[in-house]
């Protein structure tokens, strides 16, 4: 589902001709099988994010490839990476990111805006989704009036609705108390156990790299022991 070769990251900081550079991935090779659960892990600053955000297009590699369903996404353009996004990866965030001036129905919805589907097709699989999440009587609430275990629900409706066969998730379960940490976990477990969606989800939190297939661990911009370093 997800193959990396040879990524290499840094960033450059201060003014133009004056600029430090500082390197983040190092030489990351990584494989993620369809239907897996993946836990990336490490330290506060070891490349985590850099390297979710290298994997969603967000930023650029400065060296490697990357491969997804099947694609080289390598060197899309913004707008290719925008189509790409919404037919292939749903995403979760910590910070749910909702869009805090449209309901749980209208957030739920937007990618089939994004994508031109018909209003009357929208609305079928809008509420079929909001049902899937036990959501549907808080169709009409803002994010402002649900809890944060809603939120984080809304969102995965979100992230579902286009049935993409990837989720990248960063710290989804960062907001949450245990009650609803353990109640996302099993439903990422039935989405993929039912759906075969793999995950690929960045965490602090040990209850959810437990529920992974394989953890990866970051240690300063490289992978390191005990993790995936299949040659590809
Ligand atoms: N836009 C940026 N410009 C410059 N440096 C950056 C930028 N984003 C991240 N970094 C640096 O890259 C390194 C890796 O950051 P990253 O956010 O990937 O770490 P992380 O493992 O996700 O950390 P955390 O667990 O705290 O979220 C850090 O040293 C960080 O300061």
């Amino acid at each position: 589902m997800i193959t990396v070769k040879q990524l290499e990251h840094e960033f450059r900081i201060g003014k133009k001709g004056k600029e430090t550079i500082v390197p983040v991935l190092r030489d990351v090779n990584l494989t993620v099988n369809a239907g897996e659960i993946v836990a990336v892990v490490g330290r506060s600053g070891s490349g985590k994010s850099t390297l979710l955000n290298l994997i969603s297009g967000y930023i650029a590699p400065v060296q490697g490839k990357i491969m997804i369903n099947g694609t080289d996404v390598t060197g899309m353009s913004e707008g290719e990476w925008a189509d790409f996004r919404l037919e292939n990866i749903g995403f979760i965030f910590q910070s749910f990111q909702l869009i805090p001036t449209m309901t749980a129905f209208e957030n739920v919805q937007l990618p089939l805006v994004f994508k031109g589907v018909k209003e009357v097709d929208r609305k079928i699989q809008t509420e079929t989704m909001l049902k899937k999440v036990g959501l549907w009587e808080f169709k009409d609430h803002y994010p402002g009036e649900l809890s944060g275990g809603q939120q984080q629900r809304v969102s995965i409706a979100r992230a579902l609705i286009v049935h993409p066969p990837l989720i990248l998730a960063d710290e989804p379960t960062g907001s949450l108390d245990s009650e609803n940490e353990r109640a996302l976990l099993s439903f990422i477990q039935q989405l993929n156990r039912e759906e075969n969606i793999t995950f690929l989800i960045i965490t602090h939190d040990e209850e959810v790299a437990n529920i992974a297939h394989r953890k990866i661990t970051i240690s300063d911009g490289r992978l390191v022991e005990g993790s995936d370093t299949d040659e590809i």
